[in-house]
């Protein structure tokens, strides 16, 4: 549905996308992962055509951006980073402004727009002005502005950021909801629970360069190993050297094992056999966090 090839984009001296490749399935939910900066935003905003210069090519539907643009607007659904509403009306009005936009209007319009209230949740809060909102229900609101033309794929630009947990929720129904419906999404975030949660592709993104893609099982079976988590006062890499591959993680160790349950075994038989006391002593799963930071040596959320 969407194919990224070679997509390179400078601003001035800055590098925010280098030579990007990326294939995106149509119906899938597919997370764009990668810390502040790294170039998310850059890559969306090619898709939806706002940044209309760029190195490489982007087909959507077949189709080249740079040739069909009016086409393709037509198709996508846009949520941007920061909010765009009008603070002094009411919800029902800003669905009417941007509905206006996309050039709907009448009772199409009006059916519509009680549609999007209720699938963001907000039907109850249709006649409050927008101000009296918290950060969550603005932020479904500015989904649903992007929804209203029915669009086939949506872009979402980090949704969840500085939001309660209640409107969290609510976004991450409302996108399996879109997902149920077929359609194509495009989710930026830095928050891997999330990506996890729902998406199944992923591009994880650094310095604006793609440095793995694919389904998340695809990712999964290619970089999830268990490792051995090991902390406490006495605990030295003297103690450890004989039993793996060791690495510093918070306060403790992490050993990386074919057969880490043999390895844990061994490890407590040592320990006890020298009394040393760990205070935590535990088999982990390589999360997406875990993959993004072996593959770019970068914490997701240390810029952020
Ligand atoms: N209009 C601009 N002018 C100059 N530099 C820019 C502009 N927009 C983005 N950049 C720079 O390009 C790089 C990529 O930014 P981009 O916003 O695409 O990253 P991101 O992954 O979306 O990060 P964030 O989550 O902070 O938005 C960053 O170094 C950013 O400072």
């Amino acid at each position: 549905m969407i194919n990224i090839r070679e997509v390179s984009k400078s601003y001035g001296p800055i590098k925010a996308l280098q030579h990007a490749d990326l294939h995106i399935e149509k119906g899938s939910c597919f997370g764009l992962v990668g810390p502040n900066g790294a170039g998310k935003s850059t890559l969306m905003k090619i898709l939806v055509g706002i940044l209309e210069e760029f190195g490489g090519t982007v087909e959507i539907g077949g189709k080249p951006v740079h040739q069909y643009r009016r086409d393709i607007k037509r198709q996508i659904g846009y949520v941007p980073q920061d909010i765009c509403l009008e603070e002094t009306l009411t919800a029902r009005d800003n669905l009417l402004l941007f509905g206006q936009l996309y050039g709907l209007s009448g009772k199409d319009l009006n059916e519509r727009i009680s549609e999007v209230l209720t699938l963001i949740g907000l039907e109850k809060r249709e006649k409050s002005i927008v101000s009296t909102f918290s950060g969550g229900m603005k932020r479904r609101l500015n989904i649903g502005c992007a929804l209203l033309h029915a669009p086939e794929i949506i872009i979402l630009d980090e949704p969840t950021v500085g939001v309660d947990p209640q409107s969290r929720r609510a976004i991450f129904e409302l996108i399996h909801e879109l997902k149920a419906e077929g359609k194509t999404i495009v989710y930026s975030s830095h928050y891997m629970e999330e990506v996890e949660q729902l998406c199944d592709s992923i591009g994880f993104i650094d310095q604006g360069m793609v440095v793995e893609h694919g389904t998340m099982k695809e990712v999964f079976e290619k970089h999830r190993h268990s490792s051995i988590f090991i902390e406490g006062e006495q605990i030295t890499e003297e103690v450890l050297a004989p039993y793996g591959e060791l690495t510093v993680r918070e306060n403790g160790y992490v050993i990386t094992s074919i057969d880490p349950l043999a390895t844990l075994q061994k490890v407590a038989l040592a320990l006890h056999s020298q009394a040393v006391q760990p205070t935590r002593l535990e088999l982990s799963q390589t999360k997406l966090e875990g993959i993004f930071f072996e593959l770019t040596g970068t914490q997701l959320r240390d810029k952020g």
